[in-house]
């Protein structure tokens, strides 16, 4: 039987690990057993340590660039990695600036196609800064074209961050979405919090007896492309080179804390404020002043939140933003520790 994949897209921050994290704890609660792939555009894992904190999850981590088009080569190593553990389902959570559709293409090539099953794909938008990124990245032409693709190519979008927005900037996401994508199910959340029933419907326990024939998606999202890209029955992905990059402008740093060092909250916080015209997104692990507890830290868009971390390891941020000068951003960094 083939393994069903749900791919969560969307731009860096939109709540698509707040999804995840909801979609394995429903998945649990139903007697799956689910796979992870988490490729984060840092070196650091972050997202891949709270899911497992949180939830147990083994978590299959590419990190340090971009499945659909750097890391590509790797994907197939990681589902051929998720497929031996034999998962009742896999969740794929991109990074903020992938492809979804690359994706899919790979999963459509015949050795793929054979043990995996595209369930869904799934883009997050976030209401709160959508429109504005839409002018504010404008010069990235590749990453115009990806966040388009990340639209047009889901059956499922859901416009997260709904608390943070009026409603009638709601119907203006919702506008531009359907310029990109006439037929997919169009979710209003907060939080993330969607009926995860229409995406897990129809999958079971593999100990369980089988459906008499898998339920389809009660969601009216167009299929996903069921087009085979190649003919060769060997496992393929197509080389990096073959496709091209997704973005062009966003780099991903991350930053080390200096031995014994510690940041309180409001230096953070202006230092974010400092770079807001390059920063999009911030997270990472921080040690506060006076034995406080180690805070992992979230900066997504203009917003910055903290809480309470058991991370154990070296403290470091991760920050991703548009071109950056390392070594500027790395010398302001120095500075706070002066
Ligand atoms: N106010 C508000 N905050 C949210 C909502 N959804 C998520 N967040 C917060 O936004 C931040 C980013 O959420 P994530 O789920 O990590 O977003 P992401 O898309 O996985 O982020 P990247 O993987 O870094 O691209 C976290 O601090 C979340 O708690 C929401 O609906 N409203």
């Amino acid at each position: 039987m083939r393994i069903p994949v749900i791919t969560l897209s969307g731009f860096l921050g939109s709540g698509k690990t707040t999804l995840l994290l909801s979609l394995l704890k429903e998945s649990y609660a139903r007697g799956l057993k689910p796979g992870v792939l988490m490729n984060e555009l840092g070196e650091q894992d972050v997202d891949g340590y709270i899911l497992e904190e949180q939830t147990g999850a083994a978590v299959e981590k590419l990190l340090d660039g971009c499945v659909c088009c750097s890391r590509r080569e790797e994907l197939g190593d990681s589902l051929e990695l998720l497929i031996q553990r034999h998962p009742d389902v896999i969740f794929i959570e991109l990074t903020g600036v992938a492809d979804p559709d690359e994706i899919v293409r790979s999963l459509h090539e015949p050795y793929w196609a054979a043990r995996l099953s595209s369930q869904a794909l799934v883009t997050l938008v976030d209401a709160e800064h959508v429109l504005e990124y839409n002018s504010r990245l404008a010069a990235d032409k590749q990453l115009v074209r990806t966040l388009r693709s990340q639209l047009a190519s889901a059956n499922l979008i859901i416009v997260n961050k709904s608390d943070l927005v009026a409603r009638d900037t709601l119907s203006r996401i919702e506008q531009l979405i359907r310029k990109r994508n006439a037929n997919a199910e169009i979710e209003f959340t907060a939080y993330s919090r969607i009926q995860a029933q229409p995406l897990l419907d129809g999958i079971v326990p593999k100990e369980a007896k089988p459906l008499p024939g898998r339920a389809p998606l009660s969601f009216k999202g167009g299929a996903l492309r069921k087009t085979a890209a190649g003919r060769s029955e060997a496992r393929s992905i197509d080389a990096p080179g073959e496709h091209a990059a997704s973005f062009s402008q966003v780099d991903a740093v991350t930053l080390a804390f200096p031995q014994g060092q510690t940041l309180p909250k409001a230096v953070l916080e202006q230092f974010f404020r400092e770079w807001a015209d390059r920063l999009l997104r911030a997270k990472g692990h921080v040690p506060l002043p006076g034995g406080q507890p180690v805070q992992l830290v979230q900066h997504a868009g203009s917003r910055t939140t903290w809480e309470d971390s058991r991370y154990p390891g070296s403290p470091y941020l991760v920050f991703i933003g548009t071109n950056i000068n390392g070594e500027q951003l790395a010398e302001r960094w120095s500075a706070l520790f002066r």
